[in-house]
């Protein structure tokens, strides 16, 4: 285990292999990997810090006071973690449907590093506040009309979201309590564990080409990981959204639960999953995970303009407007 740069993060070209200006000196004094500033455009968030891996003990920047994490609720995730279990909730609120704008992806990226630079913090459950729904997946409005420097800042973003939950060395869980589809799929999926509601009315998939979208090279290895090539072939090509009993067939879930044990069904595997040391539970999931971490991150920027250039084309442009459309005359 190195202790390394408190700047070092998912930004750094070296990521997640530390190079030797990302490991800190025997001074213990910070010495910032020299290629980061470059790597992180400016009014981006400080999002790309995330130590590597296997790299809790390092995490803590010295003096940093534990009490800052128990509880912070900014305005679409409330926060709170249970420093007696290490085990902290954070619950989207974010009305109607808790769509992933910039705004949310921001908090959510924030609130998430929090935790991570809390020793206290080894585990975090992801669920809803909002009745019916997990999240609604990426804010459509924000894919609508935009510059293309909007564009290219909502997609870091979301690239943000997924490389900290994918690559978190905490034990995440998703309580999935409500309708999943798209992005907030991909939360559920990033997530070490899966328990959903019960319930047939809710469903969960990767819906992009519903809208006439593709979900991401990194959306779709993902899925792969999780539920296998055949059932992530069919279930993108035809946009599935999988009733929760059918979801837990398919492997896209790993069980359900009646809505009101949900809570405390999440609090028993994640007590199974801290029973074991963490070291070795986090070198295995970043064995697991380092492939499709390293090929979105060495491939970020042409990922970014692929997006915009994808999502500028009117006719893209034109199916994302007549969704919402859809959308709206349903809810009207
Ligand atoms: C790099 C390579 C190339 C990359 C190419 C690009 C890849 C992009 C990848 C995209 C990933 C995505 O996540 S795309 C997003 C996919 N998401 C979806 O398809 C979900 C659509 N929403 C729904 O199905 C439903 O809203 C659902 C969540 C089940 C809740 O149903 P309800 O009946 O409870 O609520 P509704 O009445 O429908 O919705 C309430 C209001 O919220 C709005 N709303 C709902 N979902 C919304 C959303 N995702 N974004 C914005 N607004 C949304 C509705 O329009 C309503 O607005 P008002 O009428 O004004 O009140």
């Amino acid at each position: 285990m190195f202790p390394v740069s408190p700047n070092y993060g998912s930004g750094c070209p070296c990521f997640p292999t530390p190079c030797a200006q990302a490991v800190l000196g025997s001074t213990s004094t910070p010495v910032p990997c020299p290629a980061l500033p470059a790597c992180v455009p400016p009014g981006v968030l400080p999002l790309s810090r995330r130590p590597p891996a296997w790299g809790r003990a390092a995490r803590q920047p010295p003096g940093l006071p534990l009490a800052l994490a128990r509880a912070f609720s900014n305005n679409k995730i409330l926060v709170e973690l249970d420093e007696s279990s290490g085990v902290a909730t954070m619950k989207f609120k974010s009305p109607p449907v808790n769509s992933l704008s910039l705004d949310f992806l921001t908090e959510f990226c924030i609130s998430l590093e929090k935790l991570e630079n809390n020793r206290a913090c080894r585990g975090v459950i992801l669920t809803s506040a909002i009745p019916k729904i997990f999240s609604s997946g990426l804010d459509i409005t924000e894919m609508c009309g935009k510059s293309t420097e909007h564009y290219a800042e909502f997609w870091r973003a979301v690239q943000e979201m997924w490389l900290r939950v994918y690559g978190c060395n905490m034990v995440m869980i998703a309580a999935v309590n409500g309708s999943s589809p798209a992005g907030g799929c991909l939360i559920a999926l990033s997530c070490d564990y899966r328990i959903m509601v019960d319930n047939p009315k809710f469903s969960i998939g990767l819906n992009e080409t519903q809208l006439g979208i593709v979900a991401p090279f990194w959306f779709k290895d993902t899925f792969v990981n999780v539920v296998g090539q055949r059932i992530a072939e069919r279930s993108l090509q035809l946009g599935a959204l999988h009733p929760a009993p059918e979801a837990l067939k398919l492997g896209v879930v790993d069980e359900l639960v009646p809505e009101e044990k949900l809570q405390e069904r999440a609090a028993a595997v994640m007590a199974q999953w801290l029973a074991l040391p963490d070291h070795a539970r986090q070198i295995t999931k970043s064995m697991m995970r380092k492939t499709v971490l390293d090929r979105l991150i060495s491939h970020r920027e042409e990922d970014i303009q692929h997006f915009i250039s994808f999502t500028s084309k009117e006719s893209i442009q034109k199916s994302l407007r007549m969704y919402m459309e859809m959308l709206r005359k349903k809810s009207g």
